[in-house]
Formats: C-alpha cells, structure tokens, sequence
C-alpha cells in the first residue's frame, strides 16, 4: 500500500502512526498503568499545549483506578522543529503534590529538557513516588538520567506532527501521527 502523504505548506509529511494503532497502544498503556496502580490513587500531571489529547484518551482507559488530574504548562523558546535548549514555566500544578504518587504525561521526549525540568519541579514538592509517560520517545536523542517509565512508541529524530503534537501551533487535531519526510531538511527556525 503507498505510504500517506500530507503537504502543509511545502514540506512532505508521511504517516507514522494511524489513528488505530495510537489507540490499541494508548490502551496498552493504560492497562499498564492500571496494574501498577492498583489499589492507590494517582494524580497525572500533563504537560501542556502537546500532552492533553494522549492523556484525555490514556485516562479514560483507565477506569479501575481513582485518579486525579493536574497540567504543568511550559513553554520552549525559539523552537519551529527542533528542541531549543530552554524552557520556561508558564503554569505550574494547583495540587499539593507531597506525598502524592505522580505520573507525569508527556505526548513526546525528544531532548529531555521538558520532562528533566518537570522532574525537578516535581522532587521539589516530595512526592511519594514519580513515574514518568510518553506516547512518543526519541530516544536516541533524549538526554536524561533517569527513565521514561511508560513508552509508547521510540522514535527516531524526525519531526513529528497530529495527535496533539503541533507544525506551528496547527495540526494538533490530526487524528493520526505524520514525520517529515526524511530527506527534507530539518529547519531549526533560529
Ligand atoms: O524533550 P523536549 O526537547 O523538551 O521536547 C518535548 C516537549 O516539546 C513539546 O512541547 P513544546 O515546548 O513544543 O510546547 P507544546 O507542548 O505547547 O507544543 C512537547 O509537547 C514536549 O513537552
Ligand atoms: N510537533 C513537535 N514538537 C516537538 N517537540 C519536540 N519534538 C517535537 C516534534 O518532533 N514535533
């Protein structure tokens, strides 16, 4: 079957993932997290804008756990299609999370500078325990010292779009994930 082929604007994008196959892994996932939950009471703390339509979906499979939800919004500077070295707080959680088992939801790690930021925000509050989800994990590209816990699918470098994740602020509500196509040139918009 010919692989599915979006233009936006000039650039190439070729589908990565279908919308089926992202909801049997985010359901996957949630099995997952339900097990491992058993019997306490999570709060998931997304980080915003990319994260929320993976943990508005993650969540719903889970209906055997009570849970709480919370967002973390961060902003990247100077960043069009490739991680910028920084990242700003923008929102933080309203929930106390000392003594709280947190799992952090994240749509993607690529540098790790997001979820490495979260992480020591979170350990400031003394959590009672911190696990960490990515739908999308370029892992070869993340630096980080500790793990992602949940993955759903690993990634190579390729920009990515849909399913929450942005091509300048659109496209989030592509049902299904696309990459650039490989030949084109990443541009880092700086
Ligand atoms: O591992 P990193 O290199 O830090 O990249 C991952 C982060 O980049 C994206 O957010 P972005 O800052 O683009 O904001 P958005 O969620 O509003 O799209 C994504 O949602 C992750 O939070
Ligand atoms: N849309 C999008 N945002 C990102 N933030 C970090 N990596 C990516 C990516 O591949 N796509």
């Amino acid at each position: 079957m010919p692989e599915e082929i979006i233009w936006i604007g000039d650039e190439p994008f070729q589908l990565l993932f279908s919308e089926s196959e992202i909801q049997s892994r985010v359901r996957q996932m949630a099995l997952e997290i339900e097990k491992d939950y058993a019997g306490k009471s999570p709060i998931f703390v997304g980080v915003l804008n990319g994260a929320f339509i993976f943990m508005g979906d993650l969540i719903r499979q889970i209906q055997g756990v009570d849970l709480e939800i919370d967002f973390y919004k961060l902003s990247s500077y100077g960043k069009e299609k490739a991680s910028a070295g920084q990242v700003q707080l923008l929102k933080s959680v309203d929930t106390k999370l000392a003594g709280r088992d947190v799992i952090v939801v994240e749509d993607i790690v690529d540098s790790g500078l997001s979820v490495s930021y979260i992480r020591e925000a979170i350990l400031a509050h003394s959590p009672k325990s911190l696990r960490f989800c990515a739908l999308l994990f370029k892992e070869s590209v993340a630096d980080l010292d500790f793990i992602i816990d949940y993955v759903g699918f690993r990634i190579p470098k390729q920009f990515v779009i849909g399913y929450g994740l942005d091509y300048k602020q659109l496209k989030r509500n592509l049902p299904a994930i696309y990459q650039l196509v490989d030949s084109h040139p990443i541009q880092t918009g700086k």
